[in-house]
């Protein structure tokens, strides 16, 4: 049973029971509509409240089901209608992550409640949708329309203290207090209330038309930053409906068609497919089930070998993890260099205020700057972010190898160089990984987990576990020339450089791809990450080259 129905005294409890994250599937809805529908019409029950079992209340709609076409089955849409239409109170008791359809749910419900760890949010607009369930219909008669607009379109999830105050939240109770036994209470003491005033759908745009001129301004800023992704718009579109329809009727009819057109677009197929594609790489097949020797490390301390844009974007990184970090160069002025790229990221951070100045001094008092490797001795894990070229690699690990302690594992973060060769120059290439980061390192997600012939199991679930901490998302590579993301980049760099041979401008070319979409075209690109890089990378790919081919 997907929804369970327990009766307490008069109120019953409808405990949603769909495991990972209770998402609202077709078996959710059914049972949600029967038990709302079982509790209204018994005499001896008042109130009902609805939870998730296990970690979480529903985390949304059920993306699987998006390509099936079995989401018309019992509407998410209609379901929410009958309980917020229903003659009794229904209290949402919200834990874990209430997103998308859930917080939807929750809205459709007469009083949401919530614990402190809970978090809330409609990220849509990160599948290519906009919330369909009535999300942006309802949230602007909770919060002011142009709150509303800004959580839709960026999809972000709010703390329960954030929800509260927006007014999405009516009651976040104190931590260590019973989830249930609270919603219990509540579901008592509404029982005999009037349910009208707790009809979200019956209750003015907060904001009223006035909000217009700013949805407008916000509608801008939005298309400028979506970069012609349709959903972030269509967000604000959503709710500028809100605003300008005559009942709440019509303006869910605007989401409906809304919904409906994007639904099917080729960029809400494309972003559903990366969700899971996403989920799907963190399923390693021969890093399940780990014997306890193989399970991965505790890193609590690191070291980076070079202080240039990579190395102390990798710091960031750790940082930002909360593990310290020894940043080691040669050279004084390098190391200054990079110290004070790691200072300037925190200082524009606490300037445009993402980050308190407090965090911005902590992170800093973790980072200690060396100019010699003994300085990693003890470290957990060393990242080697040197320049690309395999002697320098070599000798480093032939370093690192006789300082470090025995059970440091040694990763290297180069783009394109043999995992190999590299942990040739130790006794211990069965702690060797490549830990490929993207540049910017501090803000690219992907991190390429390169499995060398000797890397242990230990070793590469300790760099794959590492994505958690650092938000990265971790793609396990074979071990050949420029691994996965750069064979990418090598034709699609090509090409750029072609259509420039060919009389193009750079800046037309990486125009036109950021027009596209793309945040940083190829050419751009390549500067950032440095010319000199992309010149060892040619020089090594000719030396390998057999045939005129490139490097397998
Ligand atoms: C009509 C409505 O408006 C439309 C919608 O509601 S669209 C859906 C909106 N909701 C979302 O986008 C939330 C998506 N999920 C998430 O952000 C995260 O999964 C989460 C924060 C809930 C949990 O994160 P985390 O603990 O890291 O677990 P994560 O690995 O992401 O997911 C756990 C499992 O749940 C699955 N899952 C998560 N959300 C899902 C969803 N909405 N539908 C189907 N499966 C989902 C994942 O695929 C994964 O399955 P797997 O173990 O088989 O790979």
């Amino acid at each position: 049973m997907a929804v369970q129905y327990s009766v307490h005294d008069d109120v019953a409890l409808l405990a949603i029971s769909y495991p990972p994250v209770n998402a609202l599937g077709y078996e959710v809805r059914k049972g949600l509509l029967e038990c709302s529908g079982k509790a209204f019409a018994d005499q001896s029950i008042k109130a009902l409240v609805i939870v998730g079992e296990g970690k979480t209340f529903p985390a949304g709609a059920d993306v699987s089901e998006f390509s099936k076409g079995t989401t018309a089955e019992f509407p998410l849409t209609e379901v929410i209608a009958h309980i917020e239409a229903g003659p009794k109170p229904v209290i949402a008791a919200i834990h874990g992550t209430a997103l998308g359809g859930g917080l939807e749910l929750a809205l459709g419900c007469h009083f949401r409640l919530a614990v402190p760890s809970a978090k809330v949010g409609l990220p849509e607009v990160h599948l290519g949708i906009i919330p369909g369930a009535g999300g942006t219909q309802r949230l602007p008669r909770v919060t002011p329309a142009v709150k509303a607009a800004e959580i839709i379109s960026s999809g972000v999830h709010l703390s329960a203290q954030a929800a509260l105050k927006a007014g999405i939240l009516d009651r976040v109770i104190p931590a260590g207090e019973d989830l249930r036994t609270a919603a219990l209470a509540v579901a008592r003491s509404l029982m005999s209330s009037p349910l009208d005033s707790m009809r979200v759908s019956g209750r003015p745009v907060v904001g009223g038309r006035e909000a217009l001129s700013e949805l407008a301004a916000l509608k801008s800023v939005v298309a400028k930053k979506a970069r012609g992704m349709k959903s972030p718009v269509a967000c604000v579109e959503a709710v500028q409906a809100a605003v300008e329809s005559a009942s709440f009727e019509d303006g869910m009819n605007e989401e409906m068609r809304i919904m409906f057109e994007l639904f099917t677009d080729p960029q809400a197929r494309a972003l559903q497919y990366a969700f899971f594609a996403e989920r799907q790489a963190k399923k390693v097949p021969e890093l399940q089930q780990l014997s306890p020797s193989d399970r991965p490390a505790q890193v609590q301390s690191v070291g980076i070998i070079g202080a240039g844009t990579m190395g102390a974007g990798i710091a960031v990184c750790f940082l930002d993890a909360g593990i310290p970090v020894v940043l080691v160069d040669m050279q004084q002025a390098a190391l200054d260099r990079g110290v004070g790229y790691i200072q300037h990221t925190y200082d524009s951070k606490v300037k445009s205020k993402r980050m308190a100045p407090a965090t911005a001094e902590k992170r800093m008092s973790m980072l200690r700057g060396a100019l010699d490797y003994g300085a990693v001795s003890e470290v957990d894990l060393v990242v080697e972010a040197a320049f690309e070229g395999m002697a320098i690699k070599k000798d480093i690990f032939g370093k690192l190898d006789k300082i470090c302690k025995a059970d440091t594992i040694l990763a290297t973060n180069t783009s394109t160089l043999d995992i190999d060769v590299i942990a040739s120059a130790t006794f211990r290439p069965d702690k060797v990984v490549g830990m490929h980061f993207f540049s910017p390192a501090n803000i690219m997600m992907l991190l390429e987990v390169v499995k060398g012939k000797a890397s242990s199991k230990r070793t590469l679930a300790t760099a794959f576990a590492l994505a958690g901490p650092l938000k990265k998302v971790a793609v396990m590579v074979g071990n050949c020339h420029g691994f996965v993301g750069n064979r990418m980049v090598y034709t699609y760099g090509a090409e750029a450089v072609f259509l420039v041979e060919e009389g193009a401008s750079p800046a037309q070319v990486d125009g036109v791809l950021e027009k596209f979409g793309l945040a940083m075209g190829p050419l751009k690109m390549s500067d950032l990450a440095g010319l000199d890089v992309s010149w060892r990378v040619r020089q090594v790919r000719r030396e390998l080259a057999c045939d005129g081919h490139p490097p397998k």
